[in-house]
């Protein structure tokens, strides 16, 4: 079974206008450590994202990293991708879970409410994300939640534990000292001039515990 834990980065198609740069962006990523990878697009170019999609799954196999897919449950049954993130709008995850099989990843958002994150688990997800955790540049009107939040889904959920929101290499140790099992990026990983060393920065927080 599939540990989660580490760096979890969101891709982002403001800052990867090309599949190309999508593509040299994400595998620097990898290089540097990066544990999970969630494919983040709303564009309606149904086209595009499954090639997208297509190209990142052979890319995060050749490094042995699960890719999920945001929103789309049926992109991720046809890429052949590892499984789904759903927002608490995006579609029941029990539905989900019979669609994409027992084996899938599947991740809800669940702001900051642990009672979410308890029906989200009772539903079928096997991990779950809160935040925003900080300002975020990604998605400034994302609800706070508090650090405490954490320690709390530590003690009372059997699933890894997301955090979400303004996450940089500079605040991480503070989710992570809460009981997060993995930090979801995009602005502080993405926008890094050297993206590699930035996942490799993250990563070692990791090793620090
Ligand atoms: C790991 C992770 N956590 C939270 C979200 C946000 O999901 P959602 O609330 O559905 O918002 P969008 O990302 O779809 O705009 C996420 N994608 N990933
Ligand atoms: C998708 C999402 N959901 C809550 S905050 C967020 C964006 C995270 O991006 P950043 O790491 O740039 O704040
Ligand atoms: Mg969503």
């Amino acid at each position: 079974m599939t540990q989660l834990y580490g760096l979890y980065g969101l891709t982002d198609a403001d800052l990867m206008p090309s599949d190309t740069t999508m593509l040299e962006q994400v595998e620097a990523a990898l290089r540097g450590g990066m544990r999970l990878l969630q494919y983040r697009d709303k564009s309606t170019d149904g086209a595009r994202r499954l090639r997208q999609a297509l190209a990142l799954l052979e890319l995060c196999r050749s490094y042995d990293c699960p890719l999920l897919i945001n929103d789309d449950v049926k992109l991720a049954r046809a890429s052949g991708a590892d499984g789904v993130h759903l927002g608490q709008g995006d579609g029941s995850v029990a539905a989900a879970r019979e669609y994409l099989g027992r084996k899938a990843l599947i991740g809800q958002t669940c702001h900051n409410s642990l009672a979410l994150a308890q029906r989200a688990v009772a539903l079928g997800a096997d991990h779950v994300a809160f935040g925003a955790f900080f300002p975020s540049a990604t998605k400034p009107n994302a609800r706070p939640a508090p650090l405490s939040l954490l320690a709390e889904a530590r003690s009372e959920l059997d699933v890894p534990v997301v955090a979400i929101g303004g996450i940089s290499v500079d605040n991480a140790h503070q989710v992570l000292e809460s009981g997060a099992d993995l930090v979801a990026v995009v602005h502080a990983l993405f926008t890094a001039d050297d993206i590699q060393q930035q996942a490799q920065r993250f990563a070692r927080l990791f090793h620090n515990l």
